[in-house]
């Protein structure tokens, strides 16, 4: 290792060289061979080495060349990847002149990000319209403390800049849509998909295919990763997999379903290196191939995915896509719907958190029953209530365990509510639960809102996840 850094050191010394001794010039062909092809090398030997090696610098790119373009400091910073066989001086100086764009300051982009700065990424751009909030803080590992509150894509350039200086990192603290996206990500070479919405999913896919750019794609949930490169080295693009969305109802985010922070951290990673080879000639490993990572088993699976589509409607060979549509009326979702909001009861068989704060301070019987799953009770519950999740609100056992519990209600307005951790499910729970309890004449309500309300209207001290 030592001594490929000692001759890189020494290169702008090597032309002088060259004039004065032909052992020099052995010296300057054993470098040469890890850089330019075998039979370059025959051709050169068989005229005088100085001017042929000058003719390749022109066209080939010979190590004198691109060390001249690498400084003393780049050289020491990057030195364990510029001894890389198949990377080496020219793949770094590929990844100078790159740019990356990288949508979503996330689980996903954090990781991302630093690795492409780390590796020497010319220039990095950040595209998040969101801010730092305290939840984030387990896996968007560029996010700090202090910074919660600040916007995503500064607080990620902070940290990549401070990691390494010579990146030129650009912050674009916008939601990206159809009106925004083709300007932003037409100033890229290579796109990174970190977000985690269905709708920017479309939107990025087919901006990458309107202005021809490799679109990385990345996305994790609970325990498991997945990762594909679309519309690059004549693969297929999202909308050949998918052609149409899926029913928002079916899609399930971080916020409700839980992640681990190492597996997006995982897949961003591997969305860095990607990107790393896109943009250092390597290729990829993921066009029209889709990666499947289980956290849990600790498995790493590669499946084939369909190829490129001729009756796509976007890349195929007569596309009716020519620009970027409404995604949000496409996939009946916006990306800033974190969360439904769903209204399936009447006013009167919903109460409010203040609502059920004066009743408990009354001190009216009533039974309160919490619809969260297990795990979600466990971090936080109401005095007083009982479980029972939602996936098993209709089971016999259970509904008759509810029973039980009414018939206990020694008043004669029997009520029951209903909560969950944000006021959708205690509704659904409600509308099933009332054919089945009718004959107890009991009235069930719902609390709007759930427990989140409860936590932001009535006790500010109640945790919040
Ligand atoms: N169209 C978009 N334009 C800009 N940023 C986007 C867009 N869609 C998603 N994002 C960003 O992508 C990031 C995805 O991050 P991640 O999946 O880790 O979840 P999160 O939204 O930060 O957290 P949580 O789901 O826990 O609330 C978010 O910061 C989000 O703001
Ligand atoms: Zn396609």
């Amino acid at each position: 290792m030592m001594g490929l850094q000692e001759e890189e050191f020494q290169m702008p010394n090597f032309k002088q060289l060259l004039e004065e001794k032909d052992s020099e010039i052995m010296r300057l062909k054993t470098l040469l061979t890890k850089y330019v092809p075998k039979s370059e090398l025959d051709q050169m030997s068989n005229s005088h080495p100085s001017t042929k090696i000058a003719a390749s610098t022109a066209t080939l790119e010979s190590p004198e060349n691109l060390c001249s373009q690498l400084s003393k400091e780049d050289v020491a910073r990057y030195s364990r990847q510029l001894i890389l066989p198949d990377f080496g001086v020219g793949g770094q100086q590929k990844l100078k002149k790159a740019s990356v764009l990288i949508v979503g300051a996330g689980g996903l982009g954090c990781p991302a990000a630093i690795y492409l700065a780390a590796a020497g990424v010319g220039t990095i751009g950040v595209v998040d319209y969101d801010s730092v909030e305290l939840s984030n803080l387990h896996r968007q590992i560029l996010h700090k403390e202090h910074g919660v509150g600040t916007p995503k894509s500064l607080s990620i350039i902070l940290a990549v800049s401070s990691l390494n200086s010579s990146v030129k990192c650009v912050s674009h603290h916008v939601l990206l849509k159809s009106n925004n996206a083709e300007e932003v990500i037409s100033q890229y070479d290579i796109i990174i998909d970190a977000t985690d919405n269905v709708a920017s999913r479309y939107l990025l896919n087919d901006a990458c295919v309107l202005l021809k750019k490799p679109l990385i794609s990345g996305s994790a949930l609970r325990f498991e990763g997945q990762l594909t490169v679309y519309n690059f080295d004549g693969g297929p693009c999202y909308r050949c997999i998918h052609p149409s969305p899926p029913p928002p109802e079916t899609v399930t985010n971080c916020s409700d379903g839980g992640v681990l922070g190492v597996v997006p951290g995982t897949i961003g990673c591997l969305q860095a290196l990607e990107a790393i080879k896109i943009a250092a000639g390597l290729g990829s490993s993921f066009s029209g191939k889709l990666l499947l990572f289980d956290g849990k088993e600790g498995s790493f699976r590669k499946i084939t995915l369909r190829s490129k589509q001729k009756t796509c409607s976007l890349c195929g060979d007569n596309p009716v896509i020519s620009k970027l549509i409404d995604y949000e009326q496409f996939c009946g979702a916006s990306p800033t719907d974190k969360t439904e909001t769903l209204h399936l009861l009447d006013d009167c068989s919903r109460l409010t958190c203040q609502e059920y704060k004066q009743l408990k301070e009354d001190s009216s019987p009533h039974l309160l029953i919490d619809v969260r799953p297990p795990e979600e009770v466990a971090i936080c519950r109401l005095p007083n209530s009982v479980n029972v999740p939602f996936s098993k609100v209709e089971d016999p056992i259970e509904v008759e365990k509810i029973r039980n519990y009414i018939q206990k209600l020694d008043n004669k307005n029997k009520q029951v509510f209903f909560i969950c951790r944000r006021g959708n499910n205690s509704q659904r729970a409600v509308q099933l639960l009332e054919p089945k309890l009718a004959d107890l004449n009991v009235i069930l309500r719902d609390i709007r809102g759930g427990i989140q309300a409860w936590a932001e209207e009535v006790d500010t001290a109640f945790p919040i996840y």
